[in-house]
């Protein structure tokens, strides 16, 4: 057992039907560590952060989550994860028909906690965390701007205090100023609670800013894994296309040495 990484993906294959997805793919992720997959759309990002929440069991290989194999034969996986996985997935990101308020305190109920008293208080603790107030508590999700469906995702993730955090795309869909706005909440709120955090993303910033470590999938494979410099000197065809161009020259701006 190891209890260092948070993570440990071990000779990873998945395939479904005949379509060959990730190829003995490995990798370990240190705990406390923010990691980012990237990859071309359908290169199997969204799959593998599936695996590793235990919602998806890989064809073949080993997924070991805080020292633990997942078991995805025993059906227990999600009672298994719950306690210990923040999960913020692109799309449904909130439940249309709950307030704020209820979407928050969704897996504290799922968990069987009742008091509600006890359901208050940690629901204000973690709309503070997320800089809302308790004015925003009974604002159903249609009433949100994106920033804030994003920031009341968070909270929901962050409720049951996990010690991993599932980031699917966190920042799409912001304008840049919330984009950012949501990079720094989540750089003050991993420095605070230390937890270790997954996430998908294309963000280039949110990579620059956030990430202690890149995942690069490409061809089934993965082609880069380590800090951005590994990425930034990746000779892969997918990684010199979406690394290395204007956009990612200014972003990459202080990281220079890289370019080469
Ligand atoms: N349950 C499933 N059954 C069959 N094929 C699937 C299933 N889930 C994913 N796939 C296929 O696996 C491939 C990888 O999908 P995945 O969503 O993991 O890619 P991605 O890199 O996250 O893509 P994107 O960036 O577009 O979200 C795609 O070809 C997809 O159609």
């Amino acid at each position: 057992m190891n209890d260092v990484n948070a993570i440990q993906m071990e000779n990873i294959w998945t395939q479904f039907g005949d379509n060959v997805i990730h190829e003995n793919i490995s990798f370990s992720l240190p705990k406390a560590e923010i990691l980012g997959l990237v990859g071309a759309s359908g290169s199997g990002k969204t799959t593998l952060m599936r695996e590793m929440i235990g919602l998806q069991a890989p064809t073949k290989g080993r997924v070991m989550v805080m020292g633990q194999a997942l078991d995805y034969e025993s059906g227990n996986i999600s009672g298994q994860m719950l306690s210990q996985c923040g999960v913020l997935f692109q799309k449904g990101a909130l439940f249309s028909s709950l307030n704020v308020f209820d979407n928050i305190a969704f897996p504290l109920r799922e968990i069987g906690v009742k008091d509600f008293e006890w359901i208050s208080h940690l629901v204000a603790l973690k709309l503070a965390m997320v800089g809302l107030s308790a004015k925003d508590e009974l604002l159903m999700p249609a009433e949100l701007s994106g920033g804030m469906i994003k920031r009341v995702a968070l909270a929901r993730a962050l409720i049951l205090e996990p010690a991993l955090l599932f980031l699917d795309e966190p920042t799409s869909g912001l304008d840049p100023i919330a984009s950012q706005g949501f990079v720094d909440l989540l750089c003050e709120l991993h420095h605070d609670l230390g937890f270790t955090v997954v996430m998908v993303t294309h963000d280039l910033n949110v990579l620059n800013d956030l990430c202690s470590k890149v995942a690069v999938l490409a061809e089934k494979k993965l082609i880069a894994y380590g800090p951005l410099e590994v990425a930034l000197k990746c000779n892969h065809t997918f990684a010199r296309q979406f690394f290395h161009n204007k956009h990612a020259e200014k972003v990459f701006m202080n990281r220079e040495h890289c370019f080469g």
